[in-house]
């Protein structure tokens, strides 16, 4: 995609978080522009969840400023960063949803709780929802114990998209899949992107996704954003774990299924 203007709809300058004397952010600068589906990735344990939390306002940094939609949040009222937040959805690792609800129900709390609809109105609106990510009634009707994991998360991301996001946040929304559920996930998110113009942050640790879907990658190492630009250009990086994890094999495969499918 081709972003036309690149206005910044999230900053993060000079972060820094730190539990007890293991700091995990030290001084971390990133911008996000609005339309982008900004790929999130680093080894393990070098704070991309944290940085997703920090800027979804789940952690108070130590220092620094997170400006979501030109506002310093940390630094807001309770009920502006409220406010701000409603326009954010977030889809965790671990998809939670309530075992004890059926995917509708799920996406009409949702929209009970944080947009004080009535039980009908969020009932009919969770199922344009469900339809949106390419569920059908019945799945929509069961218990998401009873759906398969690329099902649970696409219902996920429904409810993320339940309030009418501008950004999306994304926690290894792929993890788990096989591939073809994963590859199908993919496209989902391109295409709701260009259609409902979000701008999607991304955790992620599969090559392909980041392939198939990002118009930039940032690179999270040593504290900081190392490097956070288009794919191939990150690729080219001259850094010890930038070159195991691109061009290593599994970098490789990706790459190569990427030229394919552009090829399609
Ligand atoms: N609540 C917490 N208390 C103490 N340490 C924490 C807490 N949350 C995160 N950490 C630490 O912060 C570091 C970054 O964690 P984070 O979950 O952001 O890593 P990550 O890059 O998302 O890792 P992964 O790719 O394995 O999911 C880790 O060392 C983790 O142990």
């Amino acid at each position: 995609m081709v972003v036309h203007t690149k206005q910044v709809i999230i900053e993060v300058q000079n972060l820094v978080n730190r539990f007890g004397s293991h700091v995990v952010h030290q001084e971390l600068d990133l911008s996000v522009y609005r339309g982008e589906i900004l790929g999130v990735v680093g080894g393990s344990g070098t704070g991309k969840s944290v940085l997703l939390r920090s800027i979804v306002g789940l952690r108070q940094p130590n220092a620094g400023t997170v400006r979501l939609f030109e506002h310093n949040m940390p630094a807001l009222a309770p009920a502006k960063r409220h406010q701000l937040q409603q326009r954010i959805g977030v889809l965790f690792q671990k998809g939670a949803l309530y075992s004890s609800l059926t995917i509708q129900e799920n996406i009409a709390l949702a929209l009970i709780e944080q947009a004080g609809l009535s039980r009908q109105e969020a009932a009919a609106l969770a199922m344009v929802k469900i339809g949106l990510v390419g569920l059908s009634r019945t799945a929509a009707n069961k218990y998401p114990a009873e759906l398969s994991g690329g099902m649970v998360k696409r219902a996920a991301l429904a409810r993320s998209l339940a309030l009418d996001p501008d950004i999306l946040f994304l926690d290894e929304p792929t993890a788990g899949l096989d591939p073809i559920a994963a590859a199908a996930f993919d496209r989902l998110l391109l295409t709701l992107r260009d259609a409902l113009k979000l701008t999607v942050f991304l955790v992620t640790h599969d090559l392909d996704t980041l392939y198939a879907c990002c118009d930039r990658v940032a690179v999270l190492s040593q504290k900081r954003v190392l490097v956070v630009d288009s794919l191939p250009k990150v690729a080219l990086t001259d850094n010890p774990w930038i070159r195991d994890y691109f061009q290593g094999p599994r970098g490789r495969s990706a790459q190569q299924s990427a030229n394919a499918f552009a090829q399609e």
